[in-house]
């Protein structure tokens, strides 16, 4: 797939949200049968298993009983052993939700950081969002935005839906903390601005092992967030934000940089943290050799 045309025509058009691949026909993101448009936002520099994981998970998770089906039974296997995509995810049970992997060309923190062009990422998002489609049988689709903030991206994604449907954010800890976080709305209020963002979606939280807060600390922030802990937080907002906390899940250990840094220094320890299909092409296209 050659995405420089659909990247340059989104970079010089007004748009702030872009669908540039889609399983389903004719770009759709979603069908009229899609109650849940899980949303994994990333810079995807490069996308790896952790991305996989939490994208997985957030589909199977059971919204309704707040609770992970599997987990009882993830727990009772040695996690230690593999960390291959599993498959299966997304059964008839779940048909109705769908994946949505999206590229954010700006990020709310990091300025400019480009170590590899976006035509590489959406390539590896690609084969990405190809093999989910063979593994889970999901409906699966690939965006561009150029907002960095979550409440920017939930307006922009609703103004293109055919379908109305249910959008859940896929996160890690260190995102939620962040979306969380007064600074990035200043001079406005938090409760403003993400008052609708909580009122019409959901978060789901995967915690991160590369945290500096440890996973029962995780766990406590929105355990905290629930009881009204924090002045400036409603704690109504518990009820849309799901964490997760798989132990000793080893792929939450895994980040991009790791990868890059791995891939820069020549060490092959970054291959069980990637897809097989990914590692090929960032090693064909000699990415992060430095
Ligand atoms: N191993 C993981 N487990 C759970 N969540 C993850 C994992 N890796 C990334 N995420 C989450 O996926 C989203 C997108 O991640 P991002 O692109 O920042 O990946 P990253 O691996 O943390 O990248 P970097 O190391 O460059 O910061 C974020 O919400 C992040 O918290
Ligand atoms: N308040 C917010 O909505 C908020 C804060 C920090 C990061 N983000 C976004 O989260 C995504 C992941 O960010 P990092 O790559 O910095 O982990 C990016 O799209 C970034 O722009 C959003």
């Amino acid at each position: 797939m050659n995405f420089s045309q659909k990247l340059k025509e989104f970079l010089s058009s007004e748009k702030s949200f872009a669908v540039v691949y889609s399983s389903l026909s004719a770009s759709r993101i979603v069908t009229e049968k899609t109650s849940r448009l899980v949303v994994l936002d990333s810079s995807f520099n490069p996308p790896h298993l952790g991305h996989w994981s939490l994208a997985e998970k957030a589909l199977k998770f059971n919204y309704s009983t707040n609770s992970d089906p599997q987990i009882a039974q993830v727990d009772a296997i040695d996690l230690d052993v593999p960390i291959e995509p599993s498959k299966n995810v997304v059964g008839d049970k779940n048909s109705a939700s769908a994946l949505l992997l999206l590229l954010s060309v700006k990020n709310a923190d990091k300025a400019n950081l480009t170590p590899a062009p976006f035509e590489h990422r959406l390539e590896m998002m690609y084969l990405m969002a190809q093999k989910w489609h063979q593994v889970t049988k999901g409906d699966v689709s690939i965006g561009i935005t150029s907002h960095a903030k979550f409440v920017d991206k939930l307006v922009a994604i609703l103004e293109q839906l055919p379908h109305p449907a249910k959008l859940t954010f896929a996160v890690g800890y260190d995102t939620l903390v962040r979306i969380l976080d007064q600074k990035y709305y200043l001079p406005d209020r938090l409760l403003d601005s993400l008052c609708e963002f909580m009122n019409t979606s959901d978060i789901f939280c995967l915690t991160r092992a590369d945290d500096p807060d440890s996973s029962v600390q995780q766990l406590q922030f929105v355990d905290d967030l629930g009881r009204g802990h924090f002045a400036h937080i409603p704690k109504s907002w518990a009820l849309s934000i799901h964490i997760l906390n798989v132990p000793g899940l080893k792929i939450s250990l895994v980040s991009s940089s790791q990868i890059r840094r791995d891939y820069a220094e020549g060490r092959n320890s970054e291959k069980d943290s990637i897809l097989a299909e990914v590692d090929n092409y960032i090693l064909k296209n000699k990415l992060y050799t430095e």
